[in-house]
């Protein structure tokens, strides 16, 4: 009998199958409805003219004289203003120019330090209209709930480290490829084989422990409860936050990353609806990728962007397009809109390999003093990355220049990517942001007030063991 049949399936997390449908099925869903019981449900209060608008922003046109019916791809549509401050479609459909998105001087300035109490305990105003008194007491209840957000918000850890791993695929089970991982609790041990001098087999045991490991019963749910949820509220007290997923090809960090800024999304716009309602937060999208040390705008063909650094060293991605949005359904067309963009390719290693960065940014906006003229500044910001397959950095011999370099480039951002969270795990004072296109992109989101989730993405099967210790080791803290 193999190890794997011999061991009882002792787990960390004990929950239904989750992939007995969609694993092995390279069309898996990727949009679960999220089943958070955390944060109240989602209503349409219609703040902004109505559930299915969708505002693009960029820095030379204020934010409203966009507005986009989401039930079309937004690229598709351009729109002009209206009297009310609103748009209308407009069939002339590129119509935009290229923006200025300063990631902090211009519109994602933080707001000025608002103390909680500031924040929640002053009247809640409407866009255009005086403070109303009849909400006094609706607003207490907030109070109460942003209250418990500020206590939950010293909780949430700066750096946590998660493990998922992936159940054994069809091609693995047909090459009688072994589970070689155990997970109980929050660790895992690695069962790797070797060989003695004399040639006989014997196996070393490899044992790390993280935040939090997750096994292959473990659902998508669980995984946003586990990684995103918790830092959803804090996102609204000034926070900036980054999850990403690390592993090699084909070790689940897609279906780990696509359902995560949806379900985070829906609870950002139930936290705005509900407990910070009428108080002008706003929410925008924007998706983009770093492909061999270039940027690319997802949500915008493609077009290609540059990052500046002005005088205060603050980052600039120029031209880069952000969506204002209202609705999970808009942001769930751009998320699959910027998907299909997304550059794939074909090396030695999996033929779907994505060999690059993607980066998908929900960023909590709101006008200072709630002046709608005044473009809106960003008060918080939660960024998803789904890296490149981390054995990319390797993939020096059996493919051409082309690939060789992207291979390197992927390494570079990897090795830079870990030295600026063992600084901040450190609370080093300087962190080497410049190692890479991708940490420089990512520089605001490690200063400050910062959350970091990892989720390293493992294969359980004995032919990945090689990878698997090097993701764990990347992990380990
Ligand atoms: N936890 C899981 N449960 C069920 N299926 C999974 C799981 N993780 C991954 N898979 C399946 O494994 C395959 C590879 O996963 P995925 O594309 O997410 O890998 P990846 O790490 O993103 O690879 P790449 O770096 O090449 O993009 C997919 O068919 C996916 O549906």
């Amino acid at each position: 009998m193999s190890r794997q049949g011999q061991r009882s399936g002792a787990t960390g997390v004990h929950h239904n199958r989750q992939y007995s449908e969609h694993y092995l099925d390279a069309s898996s869903k990727w949009f679960n409805n999220s089943s958070s019981n955390h944060i109240p449900p989602l209503q349409d209060y219609n703040l902004y003219g109505g559930g299915g608008r969708m505002y693009r922003s960029n820095a030379q046109r204020s934010f409203n004289e966009y507005c986009l019916d989401p039930s079309t791809p937004p690229r598709s549509y351009a729109v002009k203003k209206n009297g009310n401050g609103y748009g209308e479609e407009d069939d002339s459909p590129r119509d935009f120019s290229p923006g200025l998105l300063d990631l902090h001087s211009f519109d994602t300035e933080l707001l000025p330090q608002i103390t909680s109490s500031n924040l929640y305990d002053s009247e809640p105003y409407i866009f255009g209209k005086q403070p109303v008194r009849a909400r006094a007491s609706e607003n207490n209840v907030s109070n109460s709930v942003a209250a418990a957000d500020n206590v939950k918000s010293s909780n949430v850890a700066k750096i946590k480290v998660v493990v998922r791993k992936r159940p054994l695929n069809k091609k693995e089970t047909a090459k009688h490829e072994e589970d070689i991982i155990d997970t109980v609790s929050n660790s895992l041990t690695v069962h790797e084989t070797k060989l003695k001098v004399d040639l006989t087999q014997y196996v070393e045991k490899h044992e790390f422990v993280f935040d939090a490991v997750l096994n292959e019963e473990v659902t998508n749910d669980e995984v946003y409860r586990e990684t995103v949820e918790p830092i959803v509220p804090i996102i609204f007290q000034r926070t900036k936050a980054t999850c990403f997923a690390y592993g090699q090809t084909g070790s689940g960090k897609t279906y780990t990353m696509k359902p995560l800024p949806l379900k985070a999304s829906r609870d950002i716009l139930r936290l705005m609806h509900h407990t910070y309602r009428n108080q002008g937060f706003q929410l925008f999208v924007s998706f983009f990728e770093i492909y061999g040390g270039k940027l690319f705008d997802l949500l915008n063909d493609r077009k290609k962007l540059c990052m500046r650094e002005d005088g205060k060293q603050q980052v600039c991605i120029v031209g880069l397009q952000e969506y204002r949005v209202s609705d999970v359904e808009t942001i769930k067309e751009l998320i699959e809109q910027g998907n299909a963009t997304r550059s794939t390719g074909t090396t030695g290693a999996n033929e779907e390999s994505s060999r690059s960065h993607a980066i998908l940014q929900l960023a909590i906006k709101r006008s200072v003093d709630g002046n709608v003229s005044k473009p809106p500044r960003v008060v918080g910001k939660l960024s998803f990355i789904d890296l490149a397959g981390s054995e990319r950095g390797a993939d020096t011999t059996d493919n051409d220049k082309q690939t060789r370099i992207e291979g390197a480039e992927i390494n570079k951002s990897l090795l830079a990517l870990k030295e600026c969270i063992r600084a901040l795990d450190n609370d080093q004072g300087h962190i080497p942001f410049r190692g890479s296109k991708l940490t420089e992109v990512l520089r605001d989101s490690f200063v400050g007030n910062s959350r970091t989730v990892m989720i390293s993405c493992i294969s359980p099967s004995s032919g990945s063991c090689e990878h698997t210790l090097n993701t764990l080791r990347y992990a380990d803290r």
